[in-house]
Parts: structure tokens; sequence; C-alpha cells
């Protein structure tokens, strides 16, 4: 099977196989090939050049893309898509001003999720949380990362990630699992919040590790959820049964949780909205990749990651969309890119490379997807005729997609 796209306006993120993410200054740069060909075969990307090289071949398909760009699908590297129902209950107490603390005060928040998750079969749940893949899907995301996290019980943990992997067996795209257990404390265990660390690590954890349903291990490191010395202790558990840490930290608060994650190699920590020079500094020549969430910032009307400075440091930057129903209620990883631009003075080029190979990245897929690479899956976008690449985060809010393929096929 053999598709061909030629005339191709301009061919982004054209990379060698040898690169995993890209750091710093070299975040300002976007390898691109104009008047281009890309050639897939058998969902793989096998060859692509300019047009003047374009190889004359038979293909089962070929697509015209005169006037329009194509580029790797958004990875989207922290999300928690799998969720019941919404939390627009507390969206009016939110404009009056009541803060995410606030909210999950007054009995709003991950335990009203968890709540909602628990009364919830898992075929509706599934059904549920497979419109919310569709939909992103279309808005152009061709790897994702998924949480577990509101369930906080055995049962309903199990249950997420039992959706989650269902969802994988039933897409084609490359999607990663991460036990969130410590994502909140359950209400029976608030006064007891030691009994509930010991529950998900000799209870919780033992029984995902052998039911083999996650790839990563996730903490919600923060004042009023799990301290660092909690942290701690979880991902030590964790690294047992060889789950690698990918954690939330600094989302409200700088409490030392960048530095634990580095400690325990995590492959990414997320959030990042308040950061001191130490956490920048923690970050420094490690293999750890900082995950901006930008989408989280705007609904909130908290902090944006200081990308721009943590960049102009040296560091590389993911950027995702953190997929929730009280956060960040949009898995719209074009909107990611544009708010990246807009409000943390990402350049487009930096935007990109934060939302493909660094996205990809940072759920251990740059092997797989991220870039246009020889060997990769032909997961790619086809823009409707732009003129430049740097008019999808300008021109906010509209739909520049034109085509998703997955694996080279249509969606
Ligand atoms: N902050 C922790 N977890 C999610 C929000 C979860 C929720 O409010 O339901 C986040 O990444 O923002
Ligand atoms: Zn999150």
């Amino acid at each position: 099977m053999r598709t061909l796209f030629k005339n191709i306006k301009e061919l982004l993120q054209v990379r060698d196989q040898n690169i995993a993410f890209v750091s710093g200054k070299a975040m300002s740069k976007l390898p691109t090939i104009k008047d281009a060909y890309l050639l897939v075969e058998n969902g793989l990307i096998s060859d692509f050049g300019t047009m003047d090289a374009c190889p004359n071949l038979e293909a089962d398909t070929v697509i015209d893309a005169t006037g329009k760009m194509l580029l790797p699908t958004w990875c989207d590297s922290h999300t928690h898509i799998v969720y019941a129902g919404n939390r627009e209950s507390e969206f009016v107490d939110k404009i009056k001003g009541l803060s995410y603390q606030e909210i999950a005060n007054k009995g709003g928040g991950i335990l009203n999720s968890a709540k909602k998750l628990q009364e919830t079969s898992e075929d509706a749940l599934y059904e549920q949380s497979k419109k919310r893949l569709d939909e992103v899907m279309a808005l152009g995301t061709g790897a994702i990362e998924i949480k577990s996290g509101y369930g906080l019980t055995l049962k309903s943990e199990l249950k997420m990630l039992r959706v989650i992997k269902r969802l994988k067996e039933s897409y084609p795209l490359p999607i990663k699992a991460t036990f969130l257990g410590a994502h909140a404390f359950p209400n029976a265990f608030k006064n007891n919040k030691d009994g509930y660390i010991k529950l998900l690590i000799e209870n919780l954890l033992p029984q995902v590790a052998q039911t083999q349903l996650a790839n990563y291990i996730d903490v919600f490191c923060e004042t009023g959820y799990f301290s660092v010395e909690d942290t701690e202790r979880i991902l030590k558990a964790g690294k047992q049964y060889g789950l690698q840490p990918k954690i939330h930290v600094n989302q409200f608060t700088s409490l030392g949780g960048v530095q634990v994650g580095v400690k325990h190699n995590a492959l990414s920590v997320d959030h990042l909205e308040e950061m001191k020079a130490e956490d920048i500094d923690a970050l420094k020549n490690t293999n750890t990749m900082p995950v901006a969430l930008p989408g989280c910032s705007f609904f909130l009307g908290i902090p944006y990651t200081p990308a721009r400075e943590m960049i102009d440091a040296g560091l590389p930057m993911a950027l995702a969309t953190d997929y929730n129903p009280g956060s960040s209620p949009s898995g719209n990883m074009n909107f990611v890119l544009s708010t990246a631009c807009i409000k943390m003075k990402l350049t487009p080029e930096e935007a990109i490379n934060a939302a493909t190979i660094n996205g990809a990245y940072a759920m251990g897929l740059e092997k797989e997807v991220g870039s246009v690479t020889i060997g990769k899956k032909a997961n790619v976008i086809l823009t409707k005729p732009i003129n430049s690449y740097g008019f999808m985060p300008y021109a906010f809010g509209s739909n520049h997609i034109e085509t998703v393929f997955i694996n080279g096929v249509k969606l």
C-alpha cells in the first residue's frame, strides 16, 4: 500500500532518526523542505525530498498538496480524557472568583469527578472517552498519553486503566497509559493520608503492575495533595515495578517536586506554572522533559509556565493539553500552540517543536512519531491552503487542518 503526497508547499519537521528531542536554541529551528513530496508505504514514511527528485513510481493513492503544509500530527503527552460526565456545575463558581482549591474544598474538584466515575459503568466510561479521543484526533492529535486518577479505589482505578487499554486496542494511534492513583486523597482517608499511601503502594500498585495496564506512574505533588516526601515514597515503589515517573509538579507551588522528579529519572515533569531559579537549574543537562500546559493556565487564570525563560536557559520544552474536566476541558492542541506563542512568547518554530518531537519524547514515543523521519509512522496533518506555518498559531481559533492521516490512512 503506497500513498504519495506531491507538490507539498512545505514539509515540516524533517529530521534524522537520531534526534530524540530539541532543547534551548535548537528549538528555534524547524527543518523544512519547500515544494516537497512524501512517500508512505504500509503506514510508514519511506521517502521524502524536493519535487524535482520525486521518483516516478506507481502509488495506490496520489494526493496533490499544492498550497498546503504537511507536518507530523500533534503529540499530546499529558491528558486525563477518561472521565465521567463533566464539571460544568463548578464553572459559574469559578467565573465568580472561586479558586481551584476553594472549589475542591466545597466538594468539587478531583473528588467530584471520582464520585461520578465510580458510579459510571465501564462501558459508559469507554463511550464517553471514545468521543473525546475522536474529537482530538480530528483536531490533529496522532499520539496521546492518558492518565487514570479519577478512580481512587482499586476497582475504579483498574476500570479507568482497562478503558485506556480498550482505547489502545480499538484506535490506530499510539496511546500510553499512566497510573495516577496519587491524584487526591479520597474522603475516607482525609484524616489518614498515610493509610491511603500505604494502600496505593501495597495494594493498588502491585495489581496495576501485575495486569500491565500502565506504562508510567504519576503523582500530583502539591500543597493539600501529595507532599514531596509522599511523592518520593510512591515513585520509589513504582520503580520496583519498572514504572517510570511522569509527574504533576509546581502547578500552584514550588515545593521541590521538580527535584524529586529529576532524582527519580522522571520522563517528564508537567505543569511548572510556578518555577524558581533552582527548579530551572535542576532540569539542566537531564533527560527529564519539562511539559507546559497552557490550556490549564488559560482556564484557571493562573500564571503560564515561564517557557521563554526556560528555553533561553537551554532547556527543552514540550506542550500538551492536560484535557480534563477540572482545569482544562479542551483537548485542542491547535489552541495550545497559539496560546504558547501568544502568552508564553514561543516562536512558531519553538511551539511546533514542543508540540511534536518533544511531546513524542515526553511519552516515550520518539522512535515512532513526532517528526517526518524515514521509518516513523505516517501520522501527518495536511493543512488547508495557507501561506506559512506561522499562520497556524497566529490565526487562533480557526481550523487550519484539512485532513489528518494516521498510519497513512485518512481519518
Ligand atoms: N492538577 C491535577 N490534575 C489535573 C486536574 C484534575 C481535575 O481538576 O480534575 C491537572 O493536571 O490540572
Ligand atoms: Zn494533569
